[in-house]
């Protein structure tokens, strides 16, 4: 499944907040969007999983404009896995949270049947929520909530996977353990990570916002250049490809002083 985001613009309450945004990822890519706190990132997610329409510009998914689907079949293509906002759902076990990942897949009728049932346990079983299975959805830490909701996401067995912060409540091992999985489904997929070198470890190629406008694009190493992490992220660093074929972000011991930052990223 092929993803196409073109000459996107979008203005919230009269703010400019994405300008003649365009990316790309190919059937299987998995694209990593980064770029500092503000700059655009949760927007842009939001037009490709119909959240928000775009005022200008096109998604496609596959070719087809993702706004000119009808909800359901938009839904049978694309599964987002959103930052917690909150509003968990109450009174649900976690079987029952993956289960309506499956709710695109069913007819007029409603009701579960053997393809569901197993979408949903090989789910509960890739994101290792089997021992969560038959828990209250809102006693789960917030590691184990990502988890569930991974595996509700892939309970719909989408051919787009769209990721906001996936990783923000995991430990380290479970990290690496959900990055590998979602690397092994061969899924398209566009997420968002904060962290530059979980970004470069889990993503073909990034695309770096800053202020609403891509200023970068292309394989792991090109974007994460000393210049676009000072100007962008307002560090000193470097990324390197190390022997072990894992890319590592090094990082300065300060954040640039403000009077040497370039204007841009202080506004
Ligand atoms: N309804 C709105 N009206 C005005 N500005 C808005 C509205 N919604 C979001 N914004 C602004 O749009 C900008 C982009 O927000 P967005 O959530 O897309 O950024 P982000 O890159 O995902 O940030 P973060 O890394 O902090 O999650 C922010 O400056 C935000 O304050």
């Amino acid at each position: 499944m092929k993803l196409t985001v073109d000459q996107l613009h979008i203005t919230l309450d009269r703010h400019p907040i994405l300008h003649n945004v365009a990316l790309e990822a190919q059937p299987g890519d998995i694209v990593g969007l980064i770029g500092p706190n503000g700059s655009g990132k949760s927007t842009l997610l939001r037009t490709v999983y119909r959240s928000l329409r775009p005022q200008q510009g096109v998604v496609r998914v596959d070719g087809d404009d993702v706004w000119a689907l009808s909800p359901r079949s938009a839904a049978l293509r694309t599964a987002a896995v959103l930052q917690e906002s909150g509003g968990s759902p109450t009174g649900l076990c976690v079987t029952e949270i993956v289960a309506l990942g499956r709710t695109p897949h069913h007819g007029l009728l409603g009701r579960d049947g053997a393809d569901d049932h197993e979408a949903v346990e090989e789910a509960l079983d890739q994101c290792g929520a089997r021992p969560l299975a038959d828990r209250d959805f809102t006693s789960l830490s917030g590691g184990e909530r990502q988890r569930v909701l991974l595996a509700r996401a892939l309970a719909q067995r989408p051919k787009l996977l769209v990721l906001d912060e996936l990783t923000n409540h995991l430990d380290i091992r479970a990290r690496f353990e959900l990055l590998d999985l979602i690397r092994s489904t061969g899924i398209t997929t566009l997420a968002v990570l904060h962290d530059l070198d979980l970004a470069a470890r889990l993503c073909d190629h990034l695309v770096a916002l800053h202020h609403g406008e891509v200023v970068a694009a292309g394989p792991v190493l090109d974007v994460l250049t000393p210049d676009l992490l000072r100007d962008v992220f307002g560090v000193t660093a470097t990324a390197d490809r190390h022997p072990d074929g894992v890319v590592r972000v090094t990082y300065g011991a300060k954040p640039l002083a403000l009077d040497l930052m370039p204007d841009e990223v202080i506004s």
